[in-house]
């Protein structure tokens, strides 16, 4: 399995935001999308699930090609997205947005059972409402809910938003249980430290192109780039 993403464009009413975005993930890696405030990473993440429309360019899963797709038939395809500050539905039990997630199920790889033994304290949890969970909990809801549907590729955006460090060492933990069961990733991200921990590779994004590109050990052993492109000290 890959996705491949060649020439993408896409924005809003008010101008173009990605202007030609070119990237690849493999079954069981982590691509990490990295830039400053604005750069153009949401709006990315969203285009690849259909949520913004590409006005040029292909997103290819394997051989289809979904740019331009709706964004049920691109989760039917094989493409969740965690979004950028959760969207858990408060008021909604923790079990209840997994049955509703599991409606679209498209692969029998991640199990209620098998969740659970990734998740222990959403079993633990499953009858409370999800707005009674910490953030880290909330976050962790987010990804189940993501990974019951049986995607192929994960897109996460900003999981560690707003997250102690104990708690976000156990979002990499479970990243690295998600690309071990060979769906790919594609982690937008600030927390560096995350990034360095879980990413076979990087892709700096800046003003809507692509940047820079590198496997995570070149990346780490390149800090002036970081600075340059980042303005962040590795
Ligand atoms: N719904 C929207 N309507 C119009 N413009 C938008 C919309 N969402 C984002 N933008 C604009 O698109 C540009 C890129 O925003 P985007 O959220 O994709 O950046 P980002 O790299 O994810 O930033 P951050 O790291 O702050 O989350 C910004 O100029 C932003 O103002």
């Amino acid at each position: 399995m890959s996705l491949r993403v060649r020439d993408l464009h896409a924005g809003y009413r008010n101008g173009e935001v990605l202007h030609g975005v070119d990237l690849d993930v493999e079954a069981g890696r982590t691509l990490a999308v990295l830039g400053r405030n604005g750069a153009g990473k949401t709006t990315l993440l969203n285009t690849l699930m259909g949520l913004v429309r590409p006005t040029r360019g292909s997103v290819r899963l394997d051989d289809r090609d979904l740019a331009g797709a709706r964004p049920d038939r691109i989760a039917r395809a094989g493409i969740a997205l965690v979004p950028q500050g959760r969207r858990i539905w408060p008021t909604v039990t923790v079990r209840e947005h997994l049955v509703l997630a599991g409606r679209r199920r498209t692969s029998p790889l991640w199990t209620v059972e098998r969740l659970n033994d990734l998740f222990p304290v959403l079993a633990e949890r499953r009858h409370q409402l999800a707005g009674h969970l910490s953030g880290g909990e909330q976050q962790m809801l987010a990804i189940a809910r993501a990974l019951i549907t049986g995607p192929r590729v994960v897109l996460l955006d900003e999981p560690s938003e707003g997250l102690a460090p104990a708690v976000v060492d156990r979002i990499g933990e479970t990243i690295d249980a998600v690309t071990r069961s060979g769906v790919a990733v594609i982690l937008v991200e600030h927390d560096l430290h995350l990034v360095f921990r879980v990413a076979d590779a990087i892709t700096v994004i800046a003003r809507g192109t692509v940047a820079h590109r590198a496997d995570t050990p070149a990346f780490r052993r390149d800090p002036e780039t970081a600075h340059r492109l980042l303005g962040v000290t590795t």
